[in-house]
């Protein structure tokens, strides 16, 4: 016997959070409720804003049809369903089928702004390797490649993750790389495209020695995970992929030619960060996940993030939308 649930959430977003072009001010999502044999299990579709290409609304409607399928017992294309589809309905299939095993990676790799002292504090309350974000590309890349210089100077036993989102001309890189001494570029873990041309990223990977990641280029038509020199890893964002099984293939894909896979939230409620973070302890376990966006939130949904003070609302406060 089987019965699904789509409920709706509006989460208020901490006022700083700027999405590309625009202010992210409220995070608008759906919970799939399963329900089989008396057993429920719960997965998130949040379409993100600037990034899916499908809307909350188109993602709803299509889950209800694919719910429907479900609870008809027919099988389920989630290849052809949107990729945020997708991953809700796969994770709560998974969690039914208690195929997503419950222990999480939690340490994530802090998103900072450049403040040393900020980061060393938050290192010590830390376990584990030290590894940091920060985003560049949104000042004066010469600022950016002083204060990468800066706080890998400051915490030598640090790996640093740098994200451009495609912001930078092959000049502006130039002048970010400038400014990291060359003994400091082994510090960077990666640089995620740094600039617009994946072809012009690749180039300044080999010209600078400092390894770079693809995130947006995982997303683009005809990707195909292959190593090539300065491509140290690839940035899987569930959310903006599809299904577990198509996560899990890119991550195998990713490992059988020797490149890091990292596990990455497209802001997610506490709901879906929890299952990324299953999902990187079972197929990424020795690699700090990309998952430190709870801190954008003012609120969790159903379930906390470890060590998250923030409120958390209950299925029972959000409307139900559709059941079968
Ligand atoms: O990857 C992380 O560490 C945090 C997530 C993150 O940076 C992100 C989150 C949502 C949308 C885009 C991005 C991005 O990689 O730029
Ligand atoms: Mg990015």
């Amino acid at each position: 016997m089987r019965s699904a649930k789509l409920f709706q959430y509006q989460l208020p977003m901490d006022s700083g959070v700027i999405l590309r072009d625009q202010r992210l001010v409220t995070r608008e999502g759906w919970v799939v409720e399963l329900c089989q044999d008396q057993q429920l299990a719960y997965g998130e579709i949040a379409p993100l804003p600037e990034f899916s290409v499908e809307t909350a609304i188109e993602a709803g409607e299509q889950a209800q049809q694919l719910l429907s399928q479900w609870v008809a017992g027919e099988a389920l294309d989630l290849d052809a369903a949107f990729p945020s589809v997708a991953f809700g309905i796969s994770c709560a299939i998974a969690e039914l089928a208690a195929e997503l095993p419950v222990t999480g990676n939690y340490l994530v790799a802090p998103l900072c702004c450049g403040d040393p002292d900020d980061l060393v504090e938050r290192f010590n309350q830390m376990p584990g390797d030290k590894v940091a974000k920060i985003k560049v590309g949104m000042y004066e890349a010469v600022r950016d490649g002083i204060v990468a210089n800066m706080l890998l100077e400051a915490i030598p036993d640090m790996q640093l993750r740098l994200d451009a989102n495609r912001q930078w001309t092959p000049l502006k890189a130039q002048q970010f790389a400038k400014y990291v001494k060359p003994e400091h570029r082994s510090g960077i873990a990666f640089l995620e495209e740094p600039c617009r041309l994946p072809s012009d990223s690749l180039a300044f990977a080999q010209q600078t020695g400092i390894n770079i990641a693809w995130d947006e280029t995982v997303r683009d038509a005809g990707f195909e995970v292959k190593a090539e020199p300065g491509v140290a890893a690839i940035i899987i964002k569930p959310t903006l992929i599809g299904s577990l099984a198509r996560c899990i293939t890119l991550i195998e894909q990713a490992h059988a030619v020797g490149l890091t896979a990292v596990i990455s939230s497209s802001l997610e409620s506490s709901l879906g960060l929890n299952q990324l973070a299953r999902l990187a302890q079972w197929q990424t376990p020795n690699v700090i996940p990309g998952l430190d966006t709870m801190q954008l939130f003012q609120t969790q949904l159903m379930q906390s993030w470890p060590g998250c003070e923030l409120p958390v609302i209950s299925l029972s406060e959000l409307d139900m939308v559709w059941h079968k």
